[in-house]
């Protein structure tokens, strides 16, 4: 196969108090801009144990593939034309179907969520008070979240993931091996996996959220290469900052004004059929 150009990405850490930190500015607006970066990932979150939980599904007989969809994003779910296999599960689920180190986990891939969020904001020049209302609740703790183990079955041909933007506001992604790959100026580069760090990457809620901001973020298209039985396994920890999913976003301006709104279904629909139809 050949070999894609590797992509350099800004680097950030989250601080004690939860405020997002790059090492320059120029990081930063690069961040902005592309809408990709690495964060390093904190001790706490105990990654090994959480990635053998994940490995653990793609066994045949693991028990976790019993349960129940929920509606067409949640459960034990194929993707239609991409290698991508997934259990998939929001927030107010987690305490039910996952053990308690793992809905733990979630929780703590909720407060780096918001942190990110809420420096996007911050940026934005949204005055705080709408911040809340603008993200269909998720910067104010409240919204939803997935959190989902994704493994890529290689008996398909498929693409591992076709080329999307991710829908909602942040995506946190753990991942064990390459495959990762972001568009920039037209083409499809490496994202390498970077030990002991996290990859962050805005999504079109974000997007639409910050359109009539002083500083907007931008979504990045991404996919994940076909995976075959003689790579390394690629196992993912995906976690999906979202809205509440039957409420609104709004765009504010930073003078507090409202300049515009959607529904998070509508958004949502233009872009399922981007990812799954066959064309
Ligand atoms: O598995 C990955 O690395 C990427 C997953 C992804 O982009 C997604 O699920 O939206
Ligand atoms: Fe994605």
């Amino acid at each position: 196969m050949a070999m894609s150009p590797r992509v350099s990405l800004p680097v950030a850490t989250i601080d004690a108090s939860q405020r997002l930190i790059f090492e320059t500015t120029e990081d930063q607006d690069r961040a902005w801009q592309i809408g990709v970066f690495y964060l390093r990932a904190p001790r706490s979150l105990e990654l090994d144990k959480v990635r053998c939980f994940g490995e653990g599904l793609s066994f045949p007989d693991s028990p976790y593939r019993e349960i129940p969809k929920y509606g067409e994003l949640e459960g034990f779910i194929s993707l239609e034309n991409n290698q991508q296999t997934k259990l998939a599960l929001q927030r107010h689920r987690w305490d039910e179907h996952y053990p308690p180190e793992i809905a733990n986990f979630g929780r703590k891939l909720d407060e780096i969520g918001i942190g990110i969020v809420r420096e996007v904001f911050h940026q934005s020049g949204i005055p705080e008070q709408h911040w809340g209302p603008a993200s269909g609740g998720y910067a104010a703790g409240e919204g939803t979240a997935f959190l989902n183990f994704v493994h890529y079955d290689t008996r398909e041909p498929d693409l591992g993931l076709r080329p999307h933007t991710d829908y909602g506001f942040v995506t946190i992604l753990d991942a064990t091996a390459p495959g990762l790959q972001v568009e920039l100026d037209g083409s499809f580069v490496d994202v390498p996996v970077l030990e002991g760090h996290l990859v962050i990457n805005f999504g079109e809620a974000l997007n639409f959220i910050t359109q009539r901001s002083d500083r907007t973020v931008s979504a990045i298209v991404h996919r994940v290469t076909t995976q075959s039985a003689s790579n390394p396994v690629r196992h993912s920890i995906v976690y999906f900052a979202n809205p509440c999913l039957d409420g609104y976003l709004q765009q504010y301006d930073s003078q507090g004004r409202r300049q515009g709104s959607s529904t998070v279904h509508r958004l949502f629909e233009s872009l399922e059929h981007k990812l799954t139809e066959d064309n």
